[in-house]
């Protein structure tokens, strides 16, 4: 039966008045999800070609004067008004920011969203604001609009000049254009103290209210079964902050052996000086994953969203430095994405040209996974979907 008119105002009705006492906290995961994404669908099939060629158009404000948010403070003091609201002239205290400069950012924050406005002078902080000030939020912005951002920018005119051409020289990027540089992205990133700082942030909070690897698959018991005190059971390698170590260590507190975090010397150093709450029981290693791996007999020599950094070359190289180290009981745990062919999740194809744009790398399909891990030598030995949004998935890899 077709759509109608009076179907449609019902619709329209029914989500005007469900948004005016709204609290999405109290919606389970997927009815929630399926909820925002049946909306944003909506709202794009309904979109006026005037408003999407706006929409489109100024999409790239958003990023920069939400950074304005949550570089004066603006968005914490919203956020920590728990639902309360305070005026202009009280926030412009707060932040020191002009208060006309400050009411044209609210109205602006205000019409996308980004805050609340219960009157015509008063203003409080919502589940967007919130999101903004997680560390992931917080840390996000910041990285992205240094980093990120140029390389992005970039692409038209690289894409024009390499006559459309796809990205695989790591020598040759938007990346290089975009900063005006010739060095490797992680080099550039580990000059830039302040800039590795909020990478680091990032990548502990990026997947913040994602199920990870540890919700469809009992570490202990798949792979940590006998092992010794002295037997490295998890060795995260390319693991940042550590994050990953301390939610093995947290959801397996009896766990026997060592958990053990990898990465350069620039981010040990860091996570030295400045560890996430948890890190006690986990040892720190400086480690170049393009050099043979230390660690002998681990059960689980685990990438995050390392290889999806590489092209396949050096993804070769990364792995082929793990071969020699391994043991009977050894696994290699990839936690990647798995592009679908259709309707790839919008969180990972914009994952797929920042990868592109900065390093030559990409998001990859099963079949190009599979392709890949031959090439290295590998065989997948078993496999566990965990979550949609990204179609996130561990992957245990074994020696062909
Ligand atoms: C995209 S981040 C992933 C971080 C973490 N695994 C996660 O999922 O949150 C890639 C990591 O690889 C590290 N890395 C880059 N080159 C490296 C190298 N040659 N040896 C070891 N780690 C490296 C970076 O410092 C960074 O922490």
């Amino acid at each position: 039966m077709a759509f109608k008119k009076d179907d449609a105002v019902r619709l329209a009705e029914g989500l005007e008045s469900l948004l005016e006492d709204f609290d999405p906290d109290t919606l389970d995961y997927s009815t929630r999800r399926r909820l925002s994404e049946a909306a944003r669908k909506l709202s794009l099939a309904t979109e006026a070609p005037g408003d999407t060629v706006h929409r489109i158009a100024h999409s790239s404000f958003q990023l920069p004067l939400a950074l304005i948010g949550v570089e004066t403070g603006l968005f914490d003091i919203l956020s920590d008004l728990n639902g309360g609201t305070a005026t202009n002239d009280e926030l412009a205290k707060k932040t020191s920011i002009d208060p006309a400069l400050l009411r044209r950012l609210l109205r602006y924050y205000q019409s996308f969203g980004i805050i609340s406005q219960s009157n015509d002078t008063e203003y409080g902080g919502n589940n967007i604001t919130r999101a903004l000030v997680t560390l992931g939020g917080r840390s996000a912005l910041p990285f992205i609009f240094a980093a990120i951002a140029p390389a992005i920018n970039a692409m038209p005119q690289f894409f024009r000049e390499n006559k459309y051409a796809n990205i695989t020289d790591p020598a040759v990027l938007p990346f290089h254009q975009g900063h005006n540089t010739t060095e490797p992205a992680f080099n550039w990133l580990n000059e830039r103290p302040e800039v590795l700082k909020s990478f680091m942030g990032w990548m502990a909070g990026q997947r913040d209210g994602l199920p990870t690897f540890l919700s469809a698959v009992d570490f202990d018991a798949e792979f940590a079964k006998g092992a010794e005190a002295s037997t490295p059971v998890f060795v995260d390698v390319g693991g940042s902050m550590g994050h990953q170590c301390i939610a093995v260590r947290q959801r397996y507190p009896e766990l026997v052996g060592r958990v053990v975090l990898q990465d350069l010397p620039e981010t040990i150093e860091k996570v030295k000086a400045s560890p996430l709450p948890g890190f006690e029981q986990i040892e720190a290693m400086e480690h170049d994953f393009f050099t043979p791996q230390p660690l002998r007999g681990a059960r689980a020599y685990y990438f995050r969203n390392v290889l999806h950094d590489w092209p396949d070359a050096k993804c070769i190289e990364i792995l082929q430095n793990i071969k020699p180290a391994m043991t009977a009981e050894s696994r290699i745990l990839i936690d990647e994405m798995i592009l679908p062919e259709k309707d790839a999740p919008w969180r990972a194809t914009q994952q797929d040209f920042i990868m592109g744009a900065c390093q030559a790398a990409q998001e990859r399909s099963h079949g190009e996974w599979v392709k890949l891990f031959e090439n290295a030598g590998f065989k997948i030995e078993r496999m566990w979907k965990y979550t949609e949004e990204l179609s996130d998935y561990l992957i245990a890899l074994v020696p062909k």
